[in-house]
């Protein structure tokens, strides 16, 4: 026995004895590959955690919650390990680059069907736990719908997320990856391509030579050394496209809202409002994402503002410009040329206006064509999806917080403790029901701001969440799914002394205005509380209510309030032993000597109902609970 001071409570703890228990082998550390759910019960399918290297968090089917994959799985566990021969089936939609398909043959069964039809799409997505598009496939919230449940990953083959439903994608718990990087130098140099085959109207004299013409006074161009270039979009593709159009001789300067002005100065390109980015250019090279704040940016209010004459790229989104206005803006001769890679509708109208204008040059979205390019964007996409089928977030997670590796694996123990903690906290509720509030506290030595939450506030919400309702939580759809239900969580951080070697001291969770089936749960604040830590990386209930407890967080448990008397422990551990239900670990907290007392005790198996009957049935026993972590 071991006396052991916690909230300023003394508490014992008291091993399990060998009278009613197996003596239980250490418990091993918590492996670095945590299951961590995913997708319907039903379905079976779920999302992992697993943290090699670079690894972030994986979503792996046959698994609908956290499990420590280390430890024997409990008998009352709803979730199953996968299936070790489970081949997922990934959808191809569009001609992907042949090392990113070899990828992922290596790993799944592939299906390349290219052309789909919006409907056959939803046919096929049913059976497939990974879709691989481009930018021809409109993932939409129908796709979603048909899909129930067993599409776990959207990877985008590129940059643009535009063709993916995000808000349905996070609804349904799919994670939608892209490949951000690979295609930037082939969009920038076809940026450039464009922009000097405007300027000098190759496309116009290439097309009138093969006509037979010889056009020499008609095709005269203009220069690009000397004039301004505004790069709309300085992220990626837009400075590239900055430092290649500098080596032109051109005058650069940008507009993006979101960039640092350091890292244009560093490349000697000015950043400015984008009212002066319109006015002053010679020519405008459009970079930036559609989003609802882009969408038609280039219109006739904003046109009438440019110098007349100017000339426009687009390689980043049709949408961004009207194209009604833009025809406007190039009869009227303030708009002299465009040359335009993308479209608001691809491809365009056989009699669009926009794209057969005499001053238009066009190409079919080729910005990411290129051999290298398409190369890259596969390994890279493949690399994602397969990550994520395997249980890795990856760090192109779209929809998902992205968590740097180092946290995630010093956060890893407590993601567990977080569920857990939210599981046991809400089946202490009376009826189940009624929760609309829940509060995390998070006590850590380190300063607050060091402290990052969202996957500790994703995997309290999911075990708050699943058992009182079919909902399936996951990373991707936790904050979603609490907000839909009403459900608010708060948190709130402290800073206690404690090591600051590890990243907590504690996690606490409190559900206000409810009843509890265990009313010691209760605080004096009239809240239902439970707290825990992570020692020897093991995660353990310590708190309950106002009472200290130590008891490891596996299995199932017994919460037992009594009046604090001796022979409390043989008695429950004699009924339990008789039911064959090994005690894995037992502790008794106390407020007054003599008077009351909690007993925490941890079990391998579920006790039948006799057997809970029976401890109910111990006099000195005034109420307990039984709770399945
Ligand atoms: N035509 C093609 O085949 C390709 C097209 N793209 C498109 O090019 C665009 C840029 O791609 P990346 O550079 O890789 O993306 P990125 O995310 O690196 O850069 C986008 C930049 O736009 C900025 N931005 C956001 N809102 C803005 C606003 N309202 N005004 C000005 N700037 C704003 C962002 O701060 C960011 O710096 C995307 O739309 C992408 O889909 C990319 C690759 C190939
Ligand atoms: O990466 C992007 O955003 C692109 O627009 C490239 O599109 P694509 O993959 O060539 O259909």
């Amino acid at each position: 026995m071991a006396a052991t001071a916690t909230n300023h409570r003394v508490f014992i703890r008291t091993e399990a004895t060998p009278s009613f228990s197996r003596s239980r082998s250490c418990p091993k550390p918590i492996s670095n590959h945590l299951s961590f759910l995913a997708s319907p019960p039903s379905l079976s399918s779920s999302i992992q955690l697993s943290l090699p290297n670079r690894r972030l968090l994986t979503l792996s089917p046959h698994a609908h919650h956290l499990v420590d994959s280390s430890q024997p799985s409990s008998s009352s566990s709803s979730s199953s390990p996968p299936p070790p021969s489970y081949k997922p089936t990934i959808l191809v939609s569009e001609k992907l680059g042949n090392a990113g398909i070899d990828l992922l043959r290596a790993h799944a069964h592939v299906d390349c069907s290219y052309d789909l039809s919006p409907q056959e799409l939803c046919d096929k997505v049913s059976s497939c736990d990974a879709l691989i598009v481009r930018s021809g496939t409109k993932v939409t919230r129908q796709v979603f719908e048909a899909a129930k449940g067993r599409l776990k990953v959207v990877g985008r083959a590129g940059v643009g997320i535009d063709n993916v439903d995000l808000q349905a994608a996070t609804e349904f718990g799919c994670l939608v990856v892209n490949a951000p990087t690979a295609n930037t130098i082939a969009a920038a140099e076809h940026g450039i391509a464009l922009l000097a085959a405007m300027a000098r109207n190759v496309a116009q004299a290439d097309a009138s030579t093969k006509a037979g013409k010889w056009e020499r006074n008609k095709y005269i161009g203009v220069s690009m050394v000397g004039k301004t270039l505004a790069v709309m979009g300085f992220g990626k593709v837009g400075s590239e496209v900055a430092r290649r159009a500098k080596g032109l001789g051109m005058n650069v300067i940008a507009h993006d809202p979101y960039a640092p002005a350091d890292r244009a100065r560093a490349m000697g390109v000015e950043l400015v409002s984008f009212d002066q980015a319109i006015s002053t250019a010679d020519f405008l090279s459009l970079h930036m994402p559609l989003t609802p704040a882009t969408s038609k940016v280039f219109n006739d209010e904003t046109f009438t503002k440019m110098k007349k004459g100017v000339r426009i790229v687009n390689v980043a989104r049709g949408g961004i410009i009207d194209e009604d206005a833009l025809v406007r803006a190039l009869e009227s001769g303030v708009v002299a040329q465009a040359a335009l890679d993308v479209f608001m509708e691809e491809p365009p109208s056989k009699d669009s206006k926009l794209a057969h204008h005499p001053n238009v040059t066009v190409t079919p979205h080729l910005g990411a064509s290129t051999k290298e390019a398409q190369e890259g964007v596969a390994i890279e996409i493949a690399e994602a999806v397969v990550g994520a089928l395997n249980g890795e977030l990856s760090a192109t997670a779209v929809n998902a917080p992205m968590v740097p590796p180092d946290v995630l694996s010093e956060l890893s123990p407590y993601v567990i403790l977080a569920e857990k903690l939210g599981r046991l906290a809400v089946q202490l509720v009376a009826g189940g029901n009624g929760v609309q509030a829940v509060k995390i506290v998070y006590k850590s030595a380190r300063d607050p701001d060091d402290l990052d939450t969202r996957l500790l506030r994703a995997m309290v919400t999911k075990g708050v969440i699943e058992p009182i309702s079919s909902a399936f939580i996951n990373l991707v759809n936790a904050d979603y799914t609490a907000k839909h239900k009403g459900l608010r969580i708060s948190e709130e951080r402290v800073t206690v002394d404690s090591s600051p070697g590890s990243p907590l001291h504690s996690i606490q969770v409190k559900i206000p205005n409810v009843g509890s089936k265990f009313a010691s749960a209760i605080t004096e604040n009239g809240e239902i509380s439970i707290e825990g830590q992570v020692k020897d990386g093991i995660p353990r209930l310590t708190c309950v209510g106002s009472f200290g407890v130590d008891v490891s967080l596996e299995g199932n448990l017994i919460l037992c309030r009594q009046v604090d008397q001796p022979g409390m422990i043989g008695q429950v551990g004699n009924i339990l032993g008789e039911h064959n239900v090994n005690v894995s670990f037992m502790t008794v907290g106390r407020t007054v000597r003599h008077k009351q007392a909690i007993m925490a005790i941890g079990m391998d198996e579920e006790p039948n109902k006799e057997t809970l009957g029976r401890i109910g049935q111990v006099n000195a026993i005034e109420e307990f609970v039984f709770l399945d972590i």
